[in-house]
């Protein structure tokens, strides 16, 4: 095909293969050192990487994006061009997802040998669109066009076996063994995705599984006619990897979520244990080879996976498997939510994991009879702690397998952290205490600062040289130039392009018109109750309440623009609703003139990677507003940060010790803390109390109650107005004027952008601490105890 008949996408392709062929000799090498080395590694498993376009993170891992953009410009080709065709793998939900991605940059550009394991989701998360304001969703095909950044190794397929039963034989030596006869099988083939890391020559991988049968067709069946019943297998299998589920909070308890967790576990531990282990490996070293981190509970299933490996395929005793075992695994937990908290009812086990279900029954014989060793005559305590929940109905707690068999467990914050040791998982806490540790979670600065914002980062770099790039803390050089007022105005010129770049992505991908020469005030995270959307909605309501009154006249409005992104899990009607209150006051503040467009609200749908990466950069205010004590870390929080927003927020999850490094002066902080928000709870609060003493929160609420946002029809949004003043569980209106308060402070404080400037350029300097290169050092150094291992690319 030559140039002329070309597609946009075949000239990204062909980029896109020309970049990967480059790296591909550094993904030998990188293999070759590991397995000559044999060194400690570290395996992520994870069932989300929320990865985002690779094109650009490729090149600057390479250095080749000059090259690129010369070598295509004389063949009249704009790299911008190429690089907007790319479609992002959304093989995740939010926080989580994002994290492993944010994870494995760092592993590769620290130089630890280190694979992530995870599923090659065929439809990855649901593209958002709005229908009337409401979020309709739409499967995401990604792989339409083909990925040219995977590499599928169909001969190093890993069969998978499912259901069944047990028997009891006995083995060699007469010993009593069980021995699981599985009902069926699929095969996982695993897909490969390089992990450059920047600029050090080492190529990690990234393996993601994807199911199909293992007998594809069966001919037979075919030639007597039954067709379907000829492929039937074939579409089960795929099913498994088929699409990640969208929930990021409340687990829908699906069959089919279950097999897909075991599916990815079983694969990534036979891929481990066979072919990335040398032959005849001595699985008792394990511990020294090898860390399996487990990314929330998503992954917990490989605990009795690898037990099982241990005891029934290599003939190991208990107490061998056991010791083995308890040494390799370390699990991470991402929620302080109750109900976000996997827990499998055992008969569902029974039914797919009949062998996996008995090791867990004795993982649990065994950690009772420590308990109650420890705690001697204290049942309940035994009752609370058991990884088997009696009631509602007999299940296995994923979170209490996790923390028993465990190396670590960590929280993601040092509040969560906290958190978890004092209220989640207190008993355990008590009972082994150097158990739990914290690592404060973090972001690449690749993606979301040098990739993201190149004018900050070209001006960062004059004033301090490039080395920030691989070590963040060097931000803190800025400092002495936020005193500076050349410096000053350089940076306000940065966000103003930052700003106006903003405002032709939303004119050109949703038509959405931005006015620049506003404040640029973001909330942007999955929609959920504890993040509190609606407190946003309130201030904006209430600003146009007060102004619509005349009790503020319009020329004391702050212009703002109020940027929306968030997606709602399909089965989760409060969040939807709340999605379409947003879009419908958005439509009637945007056109109601009297509004003169001080305040616009823009929410363009299918908030993605992507798009992150073209709103954090032009952000004046970060919106982290959650209920103190639900928001486990956050790392928007932190994106904003690094990239000159000044934060509004909670001391809640990460908010807390951005708060510290930053200063109180340069942080918007209101609301109650967590202690707090424990005392107004347990003392009983009633939300309409604030209703009724707030006459701003009443008329607020009044006015989304009347039908003003959605032509005049009362009932509308009545089930929003409802919950507030019934159950309101996240303590909205108590919050309410603390945070409007806060907002005043904010107005403010805009209005002198030398010292709104000077605190933005404070923020970036004293926010090197969240990079996620800093998050793995702590992993290293209190989890993992690997050692980089420098890839020499000159051979
Ligand atoms: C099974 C349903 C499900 C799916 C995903 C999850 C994730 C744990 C939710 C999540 O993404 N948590 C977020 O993790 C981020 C990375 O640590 C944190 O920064 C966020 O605070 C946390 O909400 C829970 C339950």
């Amino acid at each position: 095909m030559d140039l002329l008949q070309a597609s946009v996408n075949d000239k990204y392709l062909a980029l896109a293969r020309t970049v990967r062929h480059y790296l591909m000799t550094r993904w030998l090498e990188t293999e070759r050192r590991q397995t000559e080395l044999q060194s400690k590694a570290v395996a992520y498993l994870s069932a989300e990487f929320l990865l985002g376009r690779q094109l650009d993170n490729s090149l600057l891992a390479t250095d080749l994006e000059e090259i690129a953009a010369e070598s295509l410009q004389g063949l009249g080709i704009e790299l911008d061009e190429l690089r907007t065709v790319e479609v992002e793998p959304g093989l995740g939900n939010g926080g989580l997802g994002r994290l492993a991605a944010c994870f494995i940059d760092s592993l590769a550009t620290l130089d630890v040998p280190s694979i992530g394991y995870g599923i090659r989701y065929e439809y990855g998360i649901f593209k958002q669109t709005f229908v009337d304001g409401r979020q309709v969703e739409q499967p995401d095909n990604w792989l339409e066009l083909g990925s040219p950044w995977e590499f599928p190794h169909p001969e190093a397929a890993v069969t998978v076996n499912f259901g069944g039963h047990t028997e009891k034989t006995a083995d060699d030596d007469g010993r009593e063994v069980s021995r699981w006869v599985p009902g069926w099988s699929v095969e996982g083939v695993p897909y490969n995705y390089m992990v450059p890391g920047y600029q050090n020559g080492r190529v990690n991988t990234l393996r993601l599984w994807s199911a199909r049968a293992t007998k594809a067709f069966d001919l037979q069946i075919f030639n007597a006619g039954d067709y379907t019943e000829a492929v039937r297998a074939q579409t089960f299998a795929e099913n498994i990897s088929k699409v990640l589920y969208p929930e990021d909070s409340t687990p829908q308890g699906k069959e089919l979520r279950l097999q897909q967790q075991y599916f990815f576990v079983a694969c990534s531990l036979r891929n481990f244990i066979e072919d990335v282990l040398p032959a005849g490996y001595d699985l008792h070293k394990l511990p020294e080879r090898i860390t399996f981190q487990l990314n929330d509970t998503h992954p917990v299933i490989a605990i009795p996976e690898l037990m099982r490996i241990l005891i029934d395929e290599r003939g190991w005793n208990w107490d061998e498997a056991w010791d083995v075992t308890n040494q390799v695994f370390a699990y991470t937990c991402h929620t302080l939510l109750p109900e976000a908290l996997e827990v499998w009812p055992t008969s569902l086990l029974e039914k797919l994991l009949p062998r996996h279900l008995e090791i867990i029954y004795r993982i649990n014989k065994d950690f009772l009879a420590r308990v109650r060793e420890t705690y001697p005559g204290d049942e309940m305590r035994a009752r609370h702690m058991s990884i088997i929940a009696e009631s509602p109905e007999r299940a296995v707690r994923m979170a209490y397998l996790a923390t028993v068999t465990g190396s670590k467990v960590n929280g993601v914050a040092a509040l969560h952290s906290q958190l978890l040791r004092d209220k989640v998982l207190k008993d355990f806490s008590d009972m082994e205490p150097e158990k739990f540790t914290n690592v404060t979670n973090g972001v690449t600065p690749r993606r979301f600062v040098r990739l993201a914002n190149p004018g900050l980062s070209g001006l960062i770099t004059e004033a301090i040289g490039d080395g920030w790039v691989t070590d963040l803390d060097r931000l803190s050089e800025l400092e002495p130039l936020a005193d500076d007022s050349g410096f000053l105005s350089r940076f306000r010129e940065v966000k103003a392009a930052n700003k106006a770049r903003f405002a032709d992505v939303m004119e050109a991908r949703d038509g959405i018109r931005v006015d620049t020469g506003t404040m640029v005030d973001a909330m942007v995270k999955r929609l959920h109750e504890y993040k509190r959307q609606m407190l946003k909605v309130l201030h904006i309501v209430s600003l146009y309440e007060q102004v619509k009154s005349g009790a503020l006249p319009i020329e004391k409005v702050t212009p703002r623009t109020f940027v929306f992104g968030a997606k709602a899990a399909p089965g989760y009607r409060m969040a939807k609703e709340i999605i379409a209150l947003i879009n419908a006051v958005g439509r009637t503040v945007n056109d109601d003139p009297a509004m003169q467009g001080r305040l616009t609200i823009v929410f363009p749908p299918n908030y993605n990677v992507t798009l992150a990466e073209k709103l954090i950069p032009a952000a004046d205010l970060s919106e982290q507003i959650s209920v103190a004590g639900k928001e486990a870390s956050g790392t928007g929080n932190m994106k904003f940060a690094l990239n000159g927003a000044l934060t509004i927020g909670t001391d809640d999850g990460a908010n807390v010790e951005i708060r510290e490094l930053v200063g109180d002066e340069n942080f918007f902080l209101f609301g109650m803390s967590e202690p707090e928000v424990e005392r107004v709870v347990s003392a009983g609060y009633e939300p309409a109390s604030f209703y009724d003493k707030n006459a701003a929160l009443r008329r607020a609420l009044d006015l989304i109650a009347s039908g003003a946002f959605s032509d005049g029809r009362r009932g509308e949004f009545e089930p929003i107005v409802a919950n507030l003043l019934e159950q309101d569980r996240f303590l909205v209106l108590a919050d309410f004027q603390s945070y409007m308060d806060a907002q005043a402070r904010v107005d403010t404080a805009y209005a002198d952008q030398d010292a709104w400037t000077r605190s933005a350029v404070l923020n970036v300097a004293r926010t090197g601490f969240f990079s996620s290169d800093r998050s793995m050092r702590d992993y290293l150094d209190r989890i993992w105890h690997a050692e980089p291992v420098s890839i020499d690319v000159s051979s």
